[in-house]
């Protein structure tokens, strides 16, 4: 179940859903009221009322202008923003109420991917892979140190991203789009419950940033997990995702289903404005 441009309550007589729709039904994201200041002393808010829900199976794109504070957002969801005010809840974890072994099992299980992808160079792809199930492992050698089902549900995740043929390379080696298509596996690896792209295409030509987009898609579907991207080009976030949040200055200015927005009414996110909005 998807959510359309706004969430309106319905006065209309509702069906009672049974667990698993229910389940799939709410959301495993849900942020309300969010403030966040890396200046306490300052009056502007990095992020200022923020409201999101993330949907298992859906792709939804960040968009905004340079410091209106999508990384701070992706951030706040992992603990790692200075939260003012407001609430987060992150599939099932209250994040801002986390001691830090919870808050250790939050960020395992959501797969973060970058923009500069931050592999390490001279390891192996298929080791950069495995490090996405260190959580699992705890500290052990990565060269002999993971079990043969890790190693085999990794070259799995490796086929997945049509890169297999290139895991025993060094990964400095790779193009920067198989480059990015080793950190989705690797965020796979982690059996993630949310995955977080923060600019993944944006060091990338347009085709192989299609075939990226495309692949998150593809999994935010198959796995039903939820994806949330930022993106710096309109017509890239109507064509890859289900729906679109826009923030100017810390604000929500925008946020609907891609299939009802035009790059025209997006592009009131671009404008310079006050503080308010306005
Ligand atoms: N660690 C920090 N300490 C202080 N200020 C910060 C910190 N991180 C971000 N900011 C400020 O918060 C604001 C929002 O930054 P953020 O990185 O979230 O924006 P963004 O929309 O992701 O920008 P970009 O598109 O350039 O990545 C900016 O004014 C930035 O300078």
């Amino acid at each position: 179940m998807r959510p359309n441009t706004t969430t309106v309550p319905s006065s209309e007589p509702r069906e009672l859903l049974n667990t698993a729709q229910l389940r799939s039904a709410l959301p495993l994201v849900s942020v309300r009221g969010l403030q966040v200041s890396y200046d306490p002393k300052k009056p502007v808010k990095v992020l200022d009322g923020v409201d999101l829900d993330l949907f298992r199976g859906e792709v939804v794109s960040l968009l905004g202008a340079s410091g209106s504070g999508k990384s701070t957002l992706m951030k706040s969801l992992t603990g790692f923003a200075p939260v003012s005010a407001g609430t987060v809840r992150v599939a099932g974890h209250d994040v801002l109420n986390l001691r830090r072994g919870e808050l250790r099992q939050l960020r395992s299980e959501v797969g973060q991917v970058f923009q500069q992808f931050n592999l390490i160079p001279r390891l192996s792809v298929l080791s950069n892979v495995l490090t996405g199930a260190l959580h699992e492992a705890g500290a052990i050698n990565l060269v002999g140190g993971f079990s043969s089902a890790h190693r085999r549900y990794a070259m799995e995740l490796l086929d997945r991203v049509g890169i297999a043929h290139k895991a025993r390379d060094q990964a400095r080696s790779l193009s920067g789009g198989q480059q990015q298509r080793v950190a989705i596996a690797r965020a796979l690896m982690q059996r993630p419950r949310l995955i977080l792209a923060d600019e993944p295409v944006a060091s990338l030509d347009p085709k192989l940033a299609d075939s990226v987009l495309q692949l998150l898609r593809d999994i935010a579907v198959q796995d039903g997990i939820p994806v949330l991207v930022s993106l710096h080009v309109v017509p890239m976030a109507l064509a890859h995702s289900d729906r679109i949040v826009g923030l100017r200055q810390g604000k929500m200015l925008v946020s609907g289903a891609s299939d009802q927005l035009t790059a025209e009414s997006l592009s009131g996110i671009y404008e310079q404005g006050d503080d308010d909005g306005n």
